[in-house]
């Protein structure tokens, strides 16, 4: 194999708690108000990063972002010392100081989507950071991931960056939760495929119940900015049905790697339509589609919610066959479980399943999926990014520790107005950024 694929992992923030700001994402309006522990939920994905690097898998990680998010609440009218911001902010409106505190930026496929070199005309690596328009406590988080990435994918030579799109509903970007490429080897070209929720300009179908984050509109814009050639371009409709249900990224019904497209019966609107035009494309870039299709019958769309089947990562093995990495709450179900142990004892290019204990992303909506973000590269451009974020035994002894001088084993959003934890959160993000070398990207660092 010629190429790479690079999960680069969120480390959960120090302000991580249950607010219950996602309508439509059904886990976190169920645990709204339920006691976080900020302190283990960094530790889990810790531990997902650190066992997949000892498995010989490339690993990565980026840094959680400077919250209770202090800019905006001041252009929001707050004023005074930073202590009495925040006391204002609590008095007058608790629920703006625990949108502006979430740490919702741990699940990094919501950063940004990304194409790798050998998609694009120029032939670098195109970064587009997520606008996440459709919810408030998300929407803020572009412009710092975007200086995270620059910090990181630094060399012009071969990554290039674009502003997050226009913050409108029209341009309505996830990032990477909405977009999935298929093909061979990770360095050679592939089929990039795009899944949007809604089309606001002539589009027909739509969820009712709760809102489709992502519009075609946004994913024609990425494909044209990061010089893809439609040839080798797919945009398909997520099913409006089962964004009703809950599905309100694509990655909780669908998800993929290499030439396997693991996905639910219901995943896409005119699914098999759309897997027909697929098949086609990945025929022209001389790879035959592998689509493994769970049936209602065997999962409802309800438990693929509930247990983040789909949520889960597929990674190809130094050996080369597969693995598939899913929550403790797919093996918890009965049904679910049976499933995957089915498929991978069926003969299929997946062969292995690993489980991680991420209870405390899972209770927000964000399973193994959700907290990584893809980059498929070559050797030269593996070897141009910064090293320092690349998980090891050092970085992941030395983050342990970090989390454990700083971090909270509880948290409630009482205590989102204590100035203590702001002075703790900027003094950890600081000691962070010269452990993973990141230089200045926060604001409170300006
Ligand atoms: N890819 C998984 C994203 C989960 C994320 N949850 C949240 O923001 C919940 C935050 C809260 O309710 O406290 C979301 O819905 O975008």
């Amino acid at each position: 194999m010629l190429g790479y694929e690079v999960n680069f992992d969120g480390l959960v923030g120090l302000t991580h708690h249950y607010a219950g700001l996602s309508f439509g994402n059904e886990a976190s309006t169920q645990h709204r108000h339920a006691v976080s522990n900020p302190q283990l939920a960094a530790k889990q994905g810790l531990l997902k990063m650190k066992a997949l690097a000892d498995l010989g898998f490339q690993q990565g990680v980026l840094p959680p972002q400077e919250r209770p998010h202090l800019p905006m609440l001041r252009k929001l009218g707050f004023c005074g010392s930073d202590e009495s911001v925040l006391v204002q902010a609590m008095r007058t409106a608790p629920q703006l100081l625990s949108a502006l505190s979430s740490a919702s930026a741990m699940w990094t496929a919501n950063a940004a989507t990304v194409s790798p070199s050998a998609d694009s005309a120029d032939g670098k690596i195109h970064f587009t950071a997520a606008n996440l328009n459709n919810k408030f406590h998300r929407a803020i988080e572009a412009e710092t991931t975007s200086a995270v990435l620059q910090a990181i994918f630094s060399d012009r030579q071969y990554f290039i960056h674009h502003d997050a799109l226009p913050q409108v509903a029209l341009f309505g970007d996830e990032g990477a939760a909405n977009h999935n490429r298929l093909g061979g080897d990770y360095a050679k070209r592939g089929v990039q495929v795009f899944v949007y929720g809604r089309q606001e300009f002539g589009g027909k179908q739509a969820p009712v119940r709760y809102p489709a984050r992502q519009t075609r509109e946004a994913s024609e814009a990425i494909a044209r900015l990061h010089q893809l050639d439609p040839e080798h371009t797919v945009f398909l409709q997520q099913n409006p049905e089962v964004i009703d249900q809950g599905v309100f990224h694509n990655d909780v019904i669908a998800v993929s790697n290499q030439q396997v497209l693991f996905h639910h019966q219901q995943a896409f609107w005119h699914q098999q339509q759309g897997l027909e035009q697929l098949r086609r494309q990945m025929a022209a870039v001389e790879t035959e589609l592998v689509a493994i299709e769970v049936p209602t019958a065997r999962v409802s769309v309800a438990d693929a919610v509930a247990t983040y089947l789909f949520n889960s990562q597929i990674l190809t093995k130094p050996a080369g066959r597969m693995m598939i990495v899913v929550p403790e709450e797919s093996r918890q179900h009965a049904g679910v479980w049976q499933y995957l142990t089915e498929m991978v004892a069926s003969g299929g290019p997946i062969d292995e399943i690993k489980v991680f204990d991420l209870r405390e992303s899972m209770r927000n909506g964000g399973g193994p999926a959700c907290l990584r973000l893809r980059v498929a590269m070559n050797e030269p451009e593996l070897r141009a990014i910064n090293p320092r974020v690349l998980m090891n035994d050092t970085l992941f002894a030395t983050l342990n520790q970090w989390v454990d001088r700083y971090y909270r084993d509880r948290l409630t959003q009482h205590d989102l107005a204590d100035p203590q934890l702001l002075r703790e959160g900027r003094e950890a993000l600081d000691t962070l950024t010269s452990i993973l070398g990141l230089g200045s990207v926060y604001p409170f660092q300006q």
